[in-house]
């Protein structure tokens, strides 16, 4: 169980997250939603580390977060993979060897930065390219991929991970409506096959609404609303949105949606 009790994040006089107490049991897939500004990015940056919390503590089980260093550090990061907007991989190196980096953080980083990797690894790269239908783009550039095709390699590259926790950071914004599905799809069937907790910040109300079991709401760094899909009516989409709720309905994503992709079916084909 992931735990944050009062947490806080200021930069300055900008309080970006503001006194925030939440709870996520395991396996859960979290849509988090809010307009620019509302604090989504820092909350997911301080759940894995990326930033220090300025008050209040955040804890996984046992373990206190915000206390951890060095190698223990490392493997809290390992263990809850991060995904981008803009996917972060090398464009340069081909897409296998941009997943089986996944395994820096786990392993040691000389044979990582050598691409002297183990069969092993080699192996678990190539499976975890095939559950996201991409196994015959393994040896060409990333930068040679789509953007939607960039972002599975970019979770296929979590997966090598081997994490409790995926946090995704908008990664369907720069996406065009096809592949944000195909994106979300992989995360869910991820969530649902292998019970990693999903956690994802999202601009539009209906990829959260299609996707999550769970949606918490931000403005002005605090959280507004925490419930299902269902139990988002107007007066709260007005509340979380202020004026820009026509920004955050983008209803490409829903209305051609048609059930499964082709990526989702081959994940749950191979798995
Ligand atoms: N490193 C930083 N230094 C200073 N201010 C920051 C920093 N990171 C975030 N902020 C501020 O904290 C607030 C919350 O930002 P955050 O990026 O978390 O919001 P967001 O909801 O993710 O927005 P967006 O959807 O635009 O990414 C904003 O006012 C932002 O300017």
């Amino acid at each position: 169980m992931l735990e944050l009790k009062k947490v806080t994040k200021t930069f300055g006089d900008t309080i970006a997250v503001n006194n925030v107490s939440l709870t996520f049991a395991p396996g859960q897939m979290v849509g988090i939603i809010g307009r620019s500004g509302a604090g989504k990015s820092t909350l997911l940056r301080l759940i894995n580390r990326l930033a220090g919390v300025s008050e209040g503590r955040i804890s996984f089980g046992d373990t206190d977060v915000g206390a951890l260093e060095g190698k223990a550090l490392r493997a809290w990061r390992a263990r809850c993979a991060m995904i981008f907007q803009q996917f972060n991989l090398v464009n340069r190196l081909d897409v296998l060897t941009n997943v089986m980096i996944g395994r820096i953080g786990t392993a040691a980083t000389l044979p990582v930065m050598l691409k002297r990797f183990p069969a092993e690894d080699r192996a678990n790269a190539a499976m975890a390219l095939d559950r996201l239908d991409l196994l015959s783009q393994a040896l060409q550039r990333a930068d040679t991929l789509s953007g939607g095709q960039q972002q599975r390699v970019a979770i296929a590259r979590a997966l090598m991970q081997k994490p409790s926790l995926i946090l995704a950071d908008e990664p369907i914004a720069s996406l065009d409506p096809r592949n944000a599905r195909l994106v979300m799809d992989a995360l869910r069937t991820i969530n649902r096959q292998d019970k990693i907790t999903v956690i994802t910040n999202l601009h539009t109300l209906d990829a959260a609404r299609a996707y999550c079991d769970r949606v918490v709401g931000m403005a002005h760094g605090h959280v507004v609303f925490d419930g299902t899909p269902s139990q988002l009516t107007s007066s709260v989409i007005q509340e979380i949105y202020g004026d820009d709720t026509e920004t955050a309905v983008d209803e490409n994503l829903t209305s051609t949606m048609t059930g499964t992709s082709p990526a989702g079916r081959q994940m749950e084909a191979a798995h």
